[in-house]
């Protein structure tokens, strides 16, 4: 019998709901046990549910792991027109109990109205992808009978190439929650890379079709390995969007006499609109190696004169695993997991400052600088859980771990409150 299928399905608010297709998700006693009513909710009638997912591909074939992940990344403007825009979305994770196998992203929409215009919509959609491997899409349905309500699914396949039909119904059972989200032991090959070759390696796998990852490649192969870095202190800034790092550093800098130095680097600037448009795992490949690129300015410079950096390894690390791990704040990888331990093969700061405010004060002075914002700092305002994964993964950063900084006093007050933690924590500052 094949091993069930599971899912993850994303709640409305920030839960997570597991169910299986196919056989018992629980194996336990009962062969058939209902799923999660929550989720049960979002799959059954009186509305019509689908599940778009783009296949999984093993670790290894890096190739095929970006040519899925840019797959998802295309569909989605489709998604939003037409009958599938008046569809609710919520985020779907396939994967296999006990991992093998490859996850599977993608979404779950609901269609309130349960029409077939939808299904037309979605099945022109598959059709337009030309490309091997194409979407699965599986339909969800129930039945009420004495038993209660029950479930199914039912792919639907092409057959003889050209017609689209649907498979037999296989029941949707219960699946027990695993103990760590099933994105977790994938976030080291697909966002949270623990070494440069790591990042490198899927930075090379773009290089056929993004000019502009030749270019980054370059530009960290110019990188020595191995950076002797000078006597001087390195002190990171980071922070969520907004809070008063561009602020900080630039007074910090100039009370030290330190050089001012960011993650990416200036360097980058030409490809980084061109990398923001890709998916999460070439985007953080990107910015990873934007860190080694920028650890060899900071090793330079510390040669010189105290270094001060905004933004380093922590903002990759924090923004890929709120990003990659859906669900709330319960579902991320506990305090101590090895994700969120510094890369051994990157330079150290000597201390890194976390500016936090209130999200009222943080919400003040965005509208304060009134710059346009990026999709990232709209998702950080819409969404509380979003903000409040990214803030919990900075806190559980471990060596160097971040220190808390309150930054919602004056300019004036914050930057005597670092410049105390900066003294305390670099005696070799002179
Ligand atoms: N301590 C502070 N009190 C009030 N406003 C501040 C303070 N620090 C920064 N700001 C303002 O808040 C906005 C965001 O600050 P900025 O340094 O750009 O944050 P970040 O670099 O973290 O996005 C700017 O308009 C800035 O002038
Ligand atoms: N070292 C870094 C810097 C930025 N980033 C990403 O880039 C986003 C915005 O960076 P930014 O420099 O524009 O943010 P601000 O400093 O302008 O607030 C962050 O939220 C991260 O998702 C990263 O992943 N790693």
């Amino acid at each position: 019998m094949a091993q069930p299928r599971c899912f993850a399905l994303e709640l409305p608010g920030g839960g997570l709901a597991h169910f299986a297709v196919g056989a018992a998700g629980s194996g336990g006693a009962d062969p058939d046990p209902d799923p999660d009513p929550r989720a049960a909710a979002l799959l059954g009638p009186p509305g019509r549910s689908y599940a778009l997912l783009v296949p999984g591909a093993p670790g290894a074939d890096l190739a095929a792991r970006v040519r899925a992940a840019r797959l998802l990344r295309r569909l989605l403007p489709a998604l939003r027109r037409g009958p599938l825009g008046r569809c609710e979305r919520l985020r779907l994770l396939g994967y296999r109990p006990g991992g093998g196998g490859g996850l599977q992203r993608g979404l779950l929409l609901r269609d309130p109205g349960a029409g077939p215009a939808t299904r037309r919509a979605l099945l022109a959609l598959l059709d337009s992808c030309l490309e091997a491997p194409r979407p699965s899409l599986g339909e969800f349905g129930g039945e009420f009978g004495g038993a209660g309500l029950r479930l199914w699914q039912r792919p639907w396949e092409l057959r003889g190439g050209r017609e689209w039909r649907q498979a037999e119904p296989e029941r949707v059972v219960a699946a027990p929650e695993p103990a760590l989200h099933p994105a977790v032991p994938d976030l080291p090959r697909a966002a949270v890379f623990p070494h440069r070759e790591a990042a490198r390696a899927v930075l090379e796998a773009c290089t056929p079709f993004l000019p502009a990852a030749g270019a980054v490649l370059e530009l960290v192969d110019r990188c020595p390995r191995q950076l002797p870095r000078g006597p001087f202190p390195v002190i990171v800034v980071e922070g969520l969007d907004a809070t008063g790092k561009t602020t900080v550093t630039r007074a910090l800098a100039d009370a030290l006499g330190a050089a001012l130095l960011r993650s990416p680097p200036a360097g980058l600037s030409p490809w980084r609109q061109a990398f923001d448009e890709e998916p999460d795992m070439v985007r953080r490949a990107f910015y990873s190696l934007g860190n080694y690129i920028a650890a060899s300015e900071i090793a330079a410079a510390s040669a010189r004169a105290p270094v001060v950096v905004d933004r380093f390894w922590h903002s990759t690390a924090a923004y890929a695993i709120a990003t990659e791990v859906s669900g709330a704040v319960q579902h991320l990888p506990p305090a101590r997991h090895p994700i969120y331990q510094w890369p051994k093969d990157l330079l150290r700061p000597d201390l890194v400052v976390l500016l936090t405010v209130s999200p009222e004060e943080r919400r003040e002075r965005i509208r304060g600088r009134g710059l346009e914002r990026t999709a990232e700092e709209e998702e950080l305002e819409a969404s509380s859980t979003f903000r409040q994964k990214v803030e919990a993964c900075y806190e559980r950063m471990e060596d160097p771990g971040c220190h808390a900084v309150d930054a919602s006093p004056s300019r004036e007050q914050v930057l005597q409150a670092v410049l105390g933690l900066v003294r305390d924590r670099c005696p070799q500052l002179p």
